[in-house]
């Protein structure tokens, strides 16, 4: 596993590249899903390739040596630009934006369009537990006091979640020593479509950190 990485950017820096890095990513966003949808000629479709083909070598002409990591500075701001489910920097990141209501308790509010599609008009299973597990993890470092990992999660799925706005709630069920019970829901407007249980588990390398949270 890589590391929580120490590197001392100041609070306001990281203001200033965050809002020059989410405009980047709500295009390459944009970009998934126009490569999903567009119906425009195939040699209209070659042409486009080439010039995403040129925008990737211009970014590519400085780059991370792998990914992002998790990295903090010492104002306690974290960032991880890179995540699959909130990463600022990650297109293929909704991003989830999470409200922590109080340690214990996190909801979101999402939208989730054309890349993220499993049957016909509907929520891919995986995205589905993707975006839980995240959501719940969150939840069960009680408002980022500690670190959890996932250990099981256990998705029950109701009926079928349509592809668009959705609501997403986590609370901490209950806990035992290094076990946190988390349970979760998706819903839409009618109602839940996805129902989830975990098991997240304060490492024994965290623990220290967890007994001071
Ligand atoms: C202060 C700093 C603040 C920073 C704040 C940052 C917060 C930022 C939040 C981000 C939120 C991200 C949310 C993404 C969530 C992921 O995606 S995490 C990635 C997916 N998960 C993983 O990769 C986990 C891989 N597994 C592991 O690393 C280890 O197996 C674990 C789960 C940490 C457990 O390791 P361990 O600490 O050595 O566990 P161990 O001592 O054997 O067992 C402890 C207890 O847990 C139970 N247990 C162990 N494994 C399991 C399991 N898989 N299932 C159920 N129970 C289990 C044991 O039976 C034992 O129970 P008791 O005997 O105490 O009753």
């Amino acid at each position: 596993m890589g590391e929580f990485v120490h590197e001392e950017i100041p609070s306001t820096e990281l203001d200033r590249l965050e809002a020059t890095y989410r405009p980047l990513a709500d295009a390459v966003r944009d970009l998934l899903d126009a490569t999903i949808r567009t119906t425009v000629p195939e040699e209209q479709v070659r042409a486009a390739q080439a010039e995403i083909e040129a925008l990737v070598a211009r970014l590519r002409a400085e780059q991370l040596p792998g990914p992002a990591g998790v990295r903090f500075n010492s104002e306690a701001r974290a960032w991880n630009w890179g995540n699959a489910v909130v990463g600022l920097r990650n297109a293929v990141a909704p991003p989830l934006r999470i409200v922590h209501e109080s340690a214990g308790h996190a909801w979101a509010e999402v939208e989730l369009g054309a890349p993220y599609e499993g049957p016909p008009g509907l929520v891919h299973g995986g995205v589905s537990a993707m975006l839980l597990d995240h959501l719940m993890g969150e939840t069960a470092s009680a408002a980022f006091t500690r670190v959890t990992f996932t250990g099981t999660l256990t998705m029950t799925y109701r009926r079928g979640t349509p592809l668009g706005p959705l609501r997403l709630e986590a609370r901490i069920d209950r806990e035992e020593g290094r076990k946190v019970w988390v349970v979760a829901s998706i819903g839409d407007a009618d109602g839940v479509t996805v129902e989830a249980e975990g098991v997240f588990i304060v490492p024994a390398w965290a623990a220290g950190e967890a007994a001071r949270g």
